[in-house]
């Protein structure tokens, strides 16, 4: 089946794993609509489909709209400074005290949206500033919006059968003056990135595939940030795994980069701590078998839409070296890469 996939980061049913049916897809490379389904001659049929392109070919010139869903389910909310600090905190210590390697932890700040706020020219504006991220933009009655630039690839499966996973962790700021081929790693960044490895390898090792390409750790750049990536790919033509993105989807999520190892008691330690639902946020997002490829990608650097008010969200790796100051900077400048085009107070 193809469509777009949007799940949470955990099922519930508040918030449920949705697919998007692929019955339509427009490319705006092509400027094209494609029907995933067999086409009627009905006249009637055949003049709404032009009305469709036309549409289309409208709003790639000039975007413009103001509506979008807004989940009910959720009301405006923000993580206070000295509550993230104090669960930073608790994290650190449940580590010292030996019941967890690591855990991510993250927070939500609420901002105003300014009047004649734009939806579509605020992604457009994402689109262009982040050129190499997944940017997204979904809106599903009752579910709401939601718009992101991830930089974390989570499965992708190529034309040519080439699987793709990445461990993406540690965080530095980019500034005018660093050199990211030079850009050195404390001891806490590497240990947190190399978590995330061991975790795909052992994905890897559950389903007895030994044949994988490892590349990295390597420093890569995610808009304002810098982190260490590390690529994993298989090629699907030579092991006998027909379903190895479907496999490893259901394995990875949520990875030690969103969630903490071991995955259980971070996942425990996520759900009485933190104070609110992830809801969507380090969930997974993209298109599933849309002209032969899927592109899965954790759904980070996101904000969600409602009324009058934007949610951003972002976590922190927490160790056993984390500081709480340092974790609070870190999740904001996370948050930059949606606030940058946001255009609030
Ligand atoms: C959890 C987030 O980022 C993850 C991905 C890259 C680096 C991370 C870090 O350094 O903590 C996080 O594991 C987020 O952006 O909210």
């Amino acid at each position: 089946m193809s469509g777009f996939a949007f799940y949470p980061f955990q099922v519930s049913e508040k918030y449920p794993a949705q697919f998007i049916k692929a019955d339509i897809t427009y490319s705006s490379l092509s400027a094209k609509l494609k029907f995933n389904f067999k086409l009627n001659e009905n006249p009637d049929y055949v003049a709404l489909i032009q009305r469709l392109q036309d549409y289309f070919d409208k709003i790639k010139q000039s975007a413009s709209a103001n509506n979008w869903h807004v989940s009910r389910k959720v009301k405006p909310h923000q993580t206070p400074e000295i509550d993230f600090k104090n669960l930073v905190q608790e994290g650190i210590q449940a580590i010292e005290a030996g019941q967890l390697e690591k855990v991510v932890l993250s927070r939500v700040r609420a901002t105003e949206l300014l009047p004649g706020f734009d939806v579509m020219d605020t992604f457009i504006r994402l689109q262009e500033t982040y050129p190499t991220a997944f940017t997204s933009l979904v809106s599903i009655p009752d579910t709401g919006t939601w718009m992101g630039a991830s930089p974390e690839i989570l499965v992708q499966v190529s034309k040519n059968k080439i699987f793709k996973t990445v461990a993406l962790a540690g965080t530095q700021a980019l500034t005018p003056d660093s050199n990211p081929a030079k850009a050195m790693w404390q001891q806490k960044e590497i240990e947190e990135q190399s978590m995330v490895e061991r975790y795909v390898l052992n994905c890897f090792k559950s389903i007895r595939l030994r044949e994988y390409h490892e590349i990295g750790p390597r420093t890569v750049l995610a808009g304002n940030l810098m982190h260490l990536r590390t690529d994993f790919t298989v090629d699907m033509n030579q092991v006998p795994f027909p379903t190895l993105g479907t496999q490893m989807l259901q394995l990875l999520h949520p990875t030690s980069a969103v969630c903490g190892m071991p995955k259980e008691p971070a996942t425990n330690f996520i759900r009485q701590k933190e104070g609110y639902d992830r809801a969507y946020f380090s969930g997974f997002l993209g298109p599933v078998n849309i002209n032969g490829e899927s592109n899965i990608f954790v759904n980070l650097r996101c904000t969600q839409l409602l009324e009058q008010v934007a949610l951003t969200y972002a976590g922190a790796g927490i160790t056993a070296e984390s500081e709480p100051d340092k974790e609070w900077l870190e999740t904001r400048l996370k948050m930059d890469t949606m606030r940058q085009v946001f255009r609030t107070e």
